[in-house]
């Protein structure tokens, strides 16, 4: 996605440099080099016929179940011992709980440590910092995650003028290495890093797809480091009893002799343990098909019913993890259509996938077609902080999609409407809200039409744009056909609603839609004007 953020040319100039300057770093870093050449060979653990092994399909497990009980006794560490800044970048929240449990690692061995998203950073206050273990994913294509936009352009500005010799520095860099730029945006960062003068305390922790024995490497590592910052005498127990990186398929011994961190940290006792939520079992309550004889895919609205805690805790924008038979343990990620209730249910809107080789989608069969009513989902609710409310609670909204994109904006605009009914009748009036919204035909595939001209009428959406793609035979060429014509053709409206301080929420497909509204959005508003407003938090996007 930051392609259309921040590395085209016509942009930021930032394309070009991009490749230059990693080009430049690469050749100038002989170490890295040897990195790089790793990297190369480094995604062998998939299959020869490119399909990914077993464990790649396990979920983002952290610890990896194979870690036993995690324990970080403080022992005789200072407990105003050194100080970690544990930055992030996350788009799906991945990596931001990731962040959060590094830091209790550290502060059960009694290091100080700070979380912050790379939002709330800036080059120049990294190079304040001595210590930093940094984890960031990879978005769009190969490009950084919306909440560490500035933070990548700040980076490019600043280049040759920044000095980061004071810092010391773990990272984390996750992806998947199905994508063509395998960890492109933590990659990148690394070099940068490096190049500006910053010492890595170890090689750079490369975690495909939640692979357990990448977390389980960076486990130890954190181990290690805590260890030997908390100074001698300290304890810190269990980290020598996650499997030592080779124990593990496909890691290297050179990764582990290039560290100058010492893994040979003593046994101890005490636990301070912590793991991803587990997968519960929630019940489909009813499932209906939104677009009956569409000339697409089937879209289906399902209602689930929780286990009692799974419920609760979560917000509009979030997201759940999900994992359907025969699907080889592989968690797939849908978000969640509805703003939570006091029913606890969530709701789902699912397309059924039609492979290239015209089979269909192992989950979304299921879920569309093979899940009967009554029947058992696994399932697990994931915060997605970056495309939750936040601070834009008291904003106007701008919610902008298209297909199964239409869930996170119907979570929004139930939550602004539930959030207004809850503050009663003396509250001020709540912030108004606009829909713009695509699909194909309007007679088939107009999700949610009567809950839409219900909203309308009653206030809870102050507009709704709606472009049909296919319905486009005889009317004028120009009519929008897209979302993002929509956008085009309410140019002026779009730009009052931003002066006015609307947030913009995008959800749906990257590919077309997010790429596309992206494009329209830097047109109409400049780039600048919407790189600021990625920063400001109020640009959020649920890209998939
Ligand atoms: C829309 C989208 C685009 C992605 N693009 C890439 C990519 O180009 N390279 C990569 O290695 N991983 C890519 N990923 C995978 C994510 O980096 C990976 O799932 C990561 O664990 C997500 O962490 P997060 O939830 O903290 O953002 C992409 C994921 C999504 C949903």
């Amino acid at each position: 996605m930051i392609d259309t953020l921040l590395f085209q040319p016509e942009r930021l100039g930032a394309a070009l440099g991009l490749l230059l300057g990693y080009g430049l770093l690469c050749a100038g870093c002989a170490r890295q080099a040897r990195r790089l050449a790793r990297d190369a060979g480094g995604h062998a653990r998939r299959g020869d016929d490119g399909t990914p092994p077993a464990d790649h399909a396990s979920d983002r497990a952290w610890p990896p179940a194979s870690a036993g009980p995690t324990a970080f006794a403080a022992g005789s560490a200072d407990p105003a011992g050194p100080d970690w800044l544990v930055a992030y970048a996350s788009q799906t929240g991945t990596v931001a709980a990731w962040a959060e449990q590094t830091a209790r690692l550290l502060r059960a061995a009694g290091a100080r440590a700070r979380v912050a998203s790379l939002c709330e950073l800036t080059p120049a206050a990294l190079a304040r910092e001595e210590r930093a273990l940094i984890l960031v994913s990879t978005a769009g294509q190969g490009d950084p995650p919306d909440d560490a936009l500035g933070f990548a352009s700040d980076c490019f500005e600043r280049d040759g003028a920044l000095a980061l010799d004071g810092l010391r520095y773990g990272l984390l860099a996750a992806g998947d290495s199905d994508y063509p730029v395998f960890c492109g945006f933590g990659r990148w960062l690394d070099h940068w890093l490096l190049a500006h003068g910053a010492r890595p305390c170890f090689e750079r922790v490369e975690v495909d797809r939640g692979d357990a024995t990448a977390l389980a490497l960076w486990q130890r590592r954190i181990g290690a480091l805590a260890a030997r910052e908390a100074g001698p005498g300290t304890v810190i127990a269990s980290v020598a009893s996650v499997p030592g990186p080779d124990a593990a398929a496909g890691t290297d011994a050179d990764a582990r002799a290039a560290t100058d961190v010492d893994d040979g940290v003593a046994p101890g006792n005490d636990a301070a343990t912590f793991a991803e939520p587990a997968f519960s079992p929630w019940r489909l309550v009813a499932r209906h098909r939104l677009n009956p004889g569409s000339i697409g895919e089937p879209v289906c609205h399902l209602l689930l019913e929780a286990p009692d805690a799974d419920a609760r805790g979560w917000q509009a924008g979030d997201l759940v993890e999900l994992r359907a038979p025969g699907d080889g343990g592989r968690a797939r990620r849908y978000t969640v259509c509805n703003a939570p209730g006091a029913d606890g249910r969530i709701e789902l809107l699912v397309r059924r996938h039609r492979r290239d080789d015209g089979g269909i989608g192992i989950a979304s069969g299921w879920l569309t077609g093979g899940l009967a009513p009554g029947g058992e989902v696994r399932l697990r609710l994931r915060a997605h902080p970056s495309f939750r409310i936040g601070a834009n609670a008291g904003r106007p909204l701008v919610l902008i999609g298209s297909g199964t994109g239409m869930a996170g904006l119907r979570a929004h605009w139930q939550a602004r409407a539930d959030a207004v009914a809850s503050a009663g009748a003396a509250a001020p009036a709540a912030a108004p809200v606009w829909l713009l919204f695509g699909e194909r035909q309007r007679e088939r595939d107009a999700f949610f039409a009567d809950e839409i001209a219900a909203a309308l009428a009653d206030g809870r959406l102050a507009r709704a744009d709606l472009a049909f793609s296919r319905d486009a035979a005889g009317t004028p060429a120009a009519a929008p056909r897209h979302v993002q014509d929509l956008l085009h053709a309410e140019a002026d409206r779009l730009r009052d609603w931003v002066d006015a301080g609307a947030a913009l929420y995008v959800c749906g497909r990257l590919a077309g839609m997010g790429e596309g509204v992206d494009g329209a959005l830097r047109e109409l508003l400049g780039g600048a004007a919407v790189d600021a407003l990625a920063r400001a938090g109020r640009y959020r996007r649920d890209l998939y």
